[in-house]
């Protein structure tokens, strides 16, 4: 299979001696056509380093990339003719129209033409804003002609650099709508950078989650979660419920009630012991953590 984009044992490392910076750590991925892929990781992590240095702007220290199956090395036209990227959110002459604006970005990368420029506001749904001057535009609209100029060469490989940095929550949820149509409308393949779990939960197919450099976890958000559901039970007298369960399974005792690591399955099973015992049981309740759990306890185990 050819996949949009190829990592393998990549690795930036900033500076020398003993100030040197190891950015990104034998990094490796891969991501398919037509996924909404989410790059995740807290301030620092390495996430910007490994965008830059896919998209040709900074050279990786050791590694390889391979954009549509072709190194890197030999991909600067495949660059400009099937790659758009938003790195460090959208810089807009204040003076220009969002349309003058994105003109001038398409005459710069020899790429102009009307029509497009007009598709392409139409995509981001800023059509009744277009002929605004950019210094009046919010924060989210001057973002989404930034990813209109990311689209106007209508690449295959979207890349998106933490698209939602300075948005309201409204604005979040638009520009994750926006990209998920990207995805299943207009067939691209999008790589999203974010340290917004929330929003990389909502909106992505596949997820990896990077710490200091390093690759901690990769999949499906299901991959991620399947296996760390929990119950919550509340019983009474609670240590003889402890002593009850606690040599069948892994848990935590929790003021009045038990958090108890184990499939929902079991919750019949756990109920069963607990009368049996004549303990109370007051209620059970499955938990699935959310990615933003996953992701706290997954980047805390690495710090
Ligand atoms: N040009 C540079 N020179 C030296 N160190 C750098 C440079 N660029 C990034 N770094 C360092 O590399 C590490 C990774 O930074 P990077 O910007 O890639 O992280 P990030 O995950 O994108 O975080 P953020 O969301 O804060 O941008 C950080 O320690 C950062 O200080």
């Amino acid at each position: 299979m050819t996949f949009a984009i190829e990592l393998t044992g990549l690795h930036k490392i900033f500076g020398h001696g003993k100030k040197a910076i190891h950015a990104v750590n034998d990094l490796s991925l891969t991501i398919e056509a037509g996924q909404v892929y989410g790059f995740l990781g807290p301030n620092g992590a390495g996430k910007s380093t490994t965008i830059r240095m896919i998209l040709g702007l900074s050279a990786c220290t050791d590694g390889n990339i391979k954009l549509f199956g072709t190194p890197l090395s030999e991909a600067k036209d495949l660059l400009r003719q099937r790659v758009g990227a938003l790195v460090e959110g959208a810089n807009l002459y204040p003076h220009l129209t969002g349309r003058q604006n994105l003109e001038v970005m398409a005459k710069t990368s020899g790429v102009f033409d009307r029509q497009r420029i007009a598709e392409v506001i139409d995509i981001v749904d800023m059509k009744k804003q277009a002929d605004y001057k950019a210094k009046n535009y919010s924060t989210g609209m001057k973002q989404r002609i930034g990813i209109a100029a990311a689209l106007i060469n209508n690449p295959d490989l979207v890349i998106l650099d933490e698209p939602t940095n300075g948005l309201d929550p409204r604005g979040i949820q638009e520009i994750r709508l926006l990209i998920r149509q990207l995805a299943d409308i207009h067939q691209k393949t999008i790589l999203l950078s974010s340290h917004l779990l929330h929003e990389i939960e909502q909106v992505c197919d596949r997820v990896a989650i990077i710490n200091n450099g390093r690759m901690i976890q990769e999949g499906t958000i299901n991959d991620l979660l399947e296996g760390t559901s929990y119950l919550i039970v509340d019983a009474a007298p609670i240590e003889k419920a402890i002593a009850i369960l606690q040599p069948h399974f892994a848990l935590i005792s929790e003021d009045s009630h038990l958090k108890i690591i184990t499939s929902p399955d079991t919750a019949p099973q756990i109920v069963r012991m607990l009368t049996q015992a004549n303990i109370d049981v007051y209620q059970v309740v499955t938990k699935k953590p959310s990615l933003e759990d996953y992701f706290l306890a997954a980047t805390e185990k690495t710090l």
